[in-house]
């Protein structure tokens, strides 16, 4: 029996339990915190929560237009019930997790992994595990590393917990802040930032490039940053922020270029560092690349045999949904199963921003930039039927397909349910449909779906030919 030992309970790691188990390897994850990683525990899950409250009160404003009074300003929030709710559901899906795998046959336990092989270079790989009562050795025929990653700290402004807040120490706040700064206008930032916006808090976005979420689409962050702009919510541009030192009244925020923006509260957003460092990679003869990500190929091997690694700790693309496959994938591989390399031009992701923004495939960038021949069609979502009924102004539908072939290489979605949305466009790029396909397949009247098959159909071409 294959001995499998997986360094790290999250997406990566979980979801290749499940695989091994199912091929009837003997399995055991080492976690330190939780099953469901961080993931589950302190970002994805809890923020997705926080963001579900936030989306109610931005439904709220849109009422008046369908005939509905409300009276925002008498809306209150109830602060300890929406934190409560983030922590619990994140504890419960963490106990559904660890209840799945243990199902399965795996071997929990909760304690720190690192390698402690004699030697680098050796056909089999041990893992000591630190526990509360001591530490274990484990031998294994593969090793999967799936520790994730951890908030970046700038020297100069170390949460503190009160004033100084990372992402993960937001919930502990017992009031809304008065006027939060969010120092990086990454996906991370954008969300919280939209999530507080629609909360009534004012928000100050601090971005170190010209425009909130630099590396997503340019008319979709457009679309947010409008509507930044009609809340209240001011976007401070060019703006990298050097340190944040606490004051009597909250945190001022001094930028590089020697610009001073004060705030109530500061939330660091500037990016992810991975948990590579105290994993004995030197013990088997791993060196870490730019950033400490361990480099990985497409089924998520390292560069030493028997040792895969897959999820954030690898900067692939630091997604639960690509850490999940890359995990599956190393098992798969590992176990002799036929495993298609992944694909990361298919896959799709959403910023939960108030509207959502859901991409897949091809960018507009590589389009626009030459790298990539594509016709292209961008659809405002104020000519759809369903948008005009639901009084919804803002968002688009873009859809891009190869030149001759038609074949759908990409799109993006801007609207409330974009991350729904999305789906039939992901299946078309993963199954190289065209645009005819999507232009024949019926959609519900009235739908916001209906402008992806209009889209399609703007994009067919009929010559003689056809
Ligand atoms: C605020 C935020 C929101 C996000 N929202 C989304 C989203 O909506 N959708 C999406 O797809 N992605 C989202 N992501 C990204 C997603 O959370 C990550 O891509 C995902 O967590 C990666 O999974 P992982 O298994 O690699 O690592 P993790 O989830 O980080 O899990 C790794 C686990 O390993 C443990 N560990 C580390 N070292 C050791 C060790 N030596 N021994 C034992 N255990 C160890 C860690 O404590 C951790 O629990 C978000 C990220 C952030 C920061
Ligand atoms: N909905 C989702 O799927 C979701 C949500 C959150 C995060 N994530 C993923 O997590 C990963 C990390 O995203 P992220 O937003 O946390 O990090 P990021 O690295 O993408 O963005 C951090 C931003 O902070 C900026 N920055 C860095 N230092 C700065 C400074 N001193 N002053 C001002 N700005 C500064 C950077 O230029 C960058 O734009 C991404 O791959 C993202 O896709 C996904």
């Amino acid at each position: 029996m294959t001995r499998i030992v997986i360094m790290g309970g999250g997406p990566a790691g979980y979801e290749a339990a499940l695989v091994a188990a199912q091929h009837g390897a003997d399995v055991t994850i080492v976690e330190r915190d939780g099953l469901g990683g961080a993931c589950v525990l302190y970002d994805c899950v809890p923020s997705k929560t926080f963001i579900a409250s936030s989306g109610a009160l931005a439904k709220m404003h849109d009422l008046g237009e369908l005939g509905i009074n409300t009276d925002l300003a008498d809306t209150s929030i109830d602060l300890p019930t929406v934190h409560g709710r983030v922590k619990g559901l994140a504890l419960a899906q963490s106990a559904d997790i660890r209840a799945r795998v243990q199902r399965e046959g795996v071997r929990v336990i909760a304690g720190e992994a690192r390698f402690c092989d004699e030697e680098p270079g050796l056909a089999t790989h041990k893992v000591a595990v630190t526990t509360k009562d001591g530490t274990e050795k484990l031998p294994a025929d593969v090793v999967l590393i799936a520790t994730g990653a951890t908030p970046r700290v700038l020297p100069g402004a170390v949460p503190d917990g009160e004033r100084i807040l990372d992402w993960r120490q937001l919930y502990e706040l017992q009031e809304l802040p008065e006027h939060l700064a969010v120092i990086g206008s990454g996906v991370t930032g954008a969300e919280f930032a939209s999530a507080y916006t629609e909360m009534g808090v004012k928000v100050t976005v601090v971005s170190s490039r010209d425009r909130v979420l630099p590396h997503e689409d340019a008319d979709a962050a457009a679309v947010l940053e409008e509507v930044f702009s009609q809340r209240g919510t001011t976007v401070a541009k060019q703006a990298r922020a050097d340190r944040v030192v606490r004051t009597e009244k909250g945190v001022e925020i001094h930028l590089a270029d020697g610009r001073v923006i004060e705030a109530s509260h500061a939330l660091m957003t500037v990016g992810s560092v991975p948990n590579t460092q105290d994993i004995g990679l030197d013990k088997v003869g791993i060196e870490p690349g730019p950033g400490g990500f361990i480099t990985v190929d497409r089924v998520s091997r390292t560069s030493v045999p028997g040792i895969y690694a897959a999820g954030d700790c690898t900067g692939v693309l630091m997604l639960a949904s690509v850490a999940s496959m890359q995990g599956r994938i190393a098992m798969w591989h590992a176990l002799g199963e036929g495993v298609a390399p992944i694909k990361l031009k298919t896959v799709a992701a959403n910023v939960f921003t108030h509207p959502e923004i859901a991409t897949v495939g091809i960018s507009q960038q590589a389009i626009d930039s030459g790298e990539v021949p594509a016709r292209t069609i961008m659809l405002p979502l104020a000519t759809n039927a369903r948008a005009k009924m639901e009084g919804l102004r803002r968002g688009f539908v873009k859809l891009f397909c190869r030149p001759a072939t038609g074949v759908v290489v990409g799109g993006v979605v801007v609207a409330p349910t974009a991350s729904e949305l999305i789906l039939p466009i992901a299946l078309a790029v993963q199954n190289q449909l065209t645009v005819d396909h999507l232009a024949l397949t019926f959609s519900v009247y009235p739908s916001l779906s209906g402008s992806i098959t209009e889209a399609g159909r703007q994009l067919m071409r009929h010559d003689d030919l056809d």
